[in-house]
């Protein structure tokens, strides 16, 4: 029995059916959960557009001058909101319907519904049709997370948004406040400002993106401010309210900034109440999330659980790795426990931020590990493309020479990090990830060349 259907849930579906299980899912909200339906999906989708709106804008940095049919210059273009968002949403339908008919494909069954646990061997699924009590060997719980709502500041889905309410706005806002610089709120903010909106960001830190590598952070702060986004740094919101022309957003220090509309983009709490998961023996953390061990075991026998709800690393490709591993461990198939430094993770901002591995954070005062920075600027590839901003970062061990880290900002870092990832689950050495010679002109050019710059003679 599994427990919600996004990437935790519908990715342990597939293990455990190709494992030989007879699989049952229930769902409440559609297949493919918040990460394909209103969190990760659409906001790539969304940010897409506001990139290639960026990439009009530098054409002419590249001898690319528009001209309309009378041969005037083109100097401006113009997203049309209603109709990204119809792309957003028909698109995360569409992913989300490819899900299901793959899970239906293999049979698992599908209940459309709301589940919870009676005891640690039986869930209740509630569907219109009423209630049907099914028994399993094995439950997994991935019932993710939700926007966290502030009192003061409660969402009413016009102009007090969550991030999941903003593909149903009709037209772009004039004004848009976004509250919280965390990955949602950056992410987004950006989004908007490229669709053509004014954004004013609320940010409770010296920098924007406190959770992310402060050399990158900077860059991304430094590309805000010269697009036209207001930051707020050192600045939390206190309250929103509607106003006659809009919002109004109180913060703590008695400031108040007016807009349009206000985005809150605070973090995310768990979907684990009310859902019996107590009551059979699971135990949760003081944050509500699901304790759980490398292999997803929670602390009720033949519980496991996957994803937001567990508070491991919020991310949709965590989600799936640990509810893979739950399914393996529950069903004796080979087993790698979940290896947190070695997870690969992009912040959709433009330039993008890429990271695997040790953090600066983390590295700071440790003597023992080797750093090299190398500005994209002096890559010859990124000359070309008119690329100014961004770096390639590469930690190693001093004196073995092993890959421990790296950060990429870059357009299109997520595809850049992954030879730094495979170097780091695997333990290579900067010397074997330099010894595969990069295209040149090539970005990875300078993640070899990084390698390079690390070798020493005693590794
Ligand atoms: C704006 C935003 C952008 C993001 N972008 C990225 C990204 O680019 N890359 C990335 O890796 N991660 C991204 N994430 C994180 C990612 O979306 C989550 O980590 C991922 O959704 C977690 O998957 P999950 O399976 O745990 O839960 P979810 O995707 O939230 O799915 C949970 C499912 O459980 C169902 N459910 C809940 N309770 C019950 C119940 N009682 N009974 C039945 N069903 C239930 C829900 O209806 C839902 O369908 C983003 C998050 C946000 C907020
Ligand atoms: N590209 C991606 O992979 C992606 C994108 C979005 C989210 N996520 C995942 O979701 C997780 C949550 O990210 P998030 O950004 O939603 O939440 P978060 O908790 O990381 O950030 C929320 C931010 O809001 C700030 N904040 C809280 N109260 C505030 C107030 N009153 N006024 C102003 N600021 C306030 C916090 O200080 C924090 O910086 C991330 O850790 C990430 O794993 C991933």
């Amino acid at each position: 029995m599994i427990l919600g259907g996004g990437p935790g849930g519908y990715e342990a579906a597939l293990v455990a059916s190709s494992l030989g299980a007879e699989v049952t899912l229930v769902d409440r909200d559609g297949i493919g959960g918040a990460a394909v339906l209103t969190d990760c999906v659409p906001s790539k989708t969304l940010i897409a557009t506001a990139d290639y709106m960026h990439e009009w804008e530098t054409a002419a940095d590249l001898g690319v001058h528009l001209a309309d049919h009378e041969g005037d210059q083109v100097t401006d273009a113009t997203a049309v909101l209603d109709e990204v968002n119809t792309r957003v949403l028909d698109l995360a339908k569409a992913q989300s319907g490819d899900i299901a008919t793959q899970l239906r494909d293999v049979g698992v069954r599908i209940i459309e519904g709301t589940g919870r646990l009676d005891g640690p061997g039986a869930v209740v699924a509630t569907t219109d049709d009423g209630d049907e009590r099914i028994e399993a060997d094995f439950v997994l719980v991935s019932t993710g997370a939700t926007p966290r709502v502030l009192p003061g500041a409660e969402p009413d889905g016009e102009r007090i948004l969550t991030w999941q309410q903003i593909y149903e706005l009709p037209e772009l806002p004039e004004h848009l406040i976004v509250v919280g610089s965390g990955v949602t709120g950056a992410e987004l903010a950006q989004g908007m400002l490229g669709l053509g909106a004014k954004v004013t960001l609320v940010s409770s830190r010296d920098l924007v993106l406190p959770g992310e590598d402060q050399d990158a952070a900077a860059v991304i702060e430094d590309v805000f401010r010269r697009r036209g986004m207001t930051v707020l740094n050192r600045s939390r919101m206190e309250s929103a309210q509607r106003t006659d022309e809009g919002v109004s957003v109180t913060l703590t220090d008695g400031r108040t900034v007016h807009g349009s509309h206000v985005l809150i983009a605070v973090g995310a709490v768990p979907q684990t109440q009310g859902i019996g998961l107590e009551e059979a023996g699971v135990e949760l953390s003081d944050s509500g999330h699901i304790v759980v061990d490398k292999v997803s075991r929670t602390t009720a026998r033949g519980v496991y659980a996957a994803g937001d709800c567990t508070g491991v690393f919020a991310l949709a490709s965590v989600a799936a790795a640990q509810g893979r591993t739950a399914m393996a461990h529950a069903l004796g198939d080979a087993v790698s426990p979940l290896r947190l430094r070695a997870i690969a993770a992009n912040v959709f901002t433009d330039p993008e931020i890429a990271t695997v591995g040790r953090s600066k954070a983390v590295i700071e005062g440790q003597s023992s590990v080797d750093e090299v920075y190398l500005p994209l600027a002096r890559n010859p590839r990124a000359k070309m493309l008119g690329i100014r901003e961004g770096f390639v970062k590469l930690y190693s061990s001093r004196g073995s020479g092993t890959v421990v880290g790296g950060v990429v900002v870059a357009p299109r870092a997520s595809e850049l990090i992954y030879p730094i990832a495979v170097a780091v689950q695997n333990r290579m050495t900067v010397d074997q990830l330099s010894a595969t010679i990069s295209v040149y002109p090539s970005l990875s050019g300078s993640i070899a060349e990084a390698a390079r710059r690390l070798h020493t003679t005693d590794s």
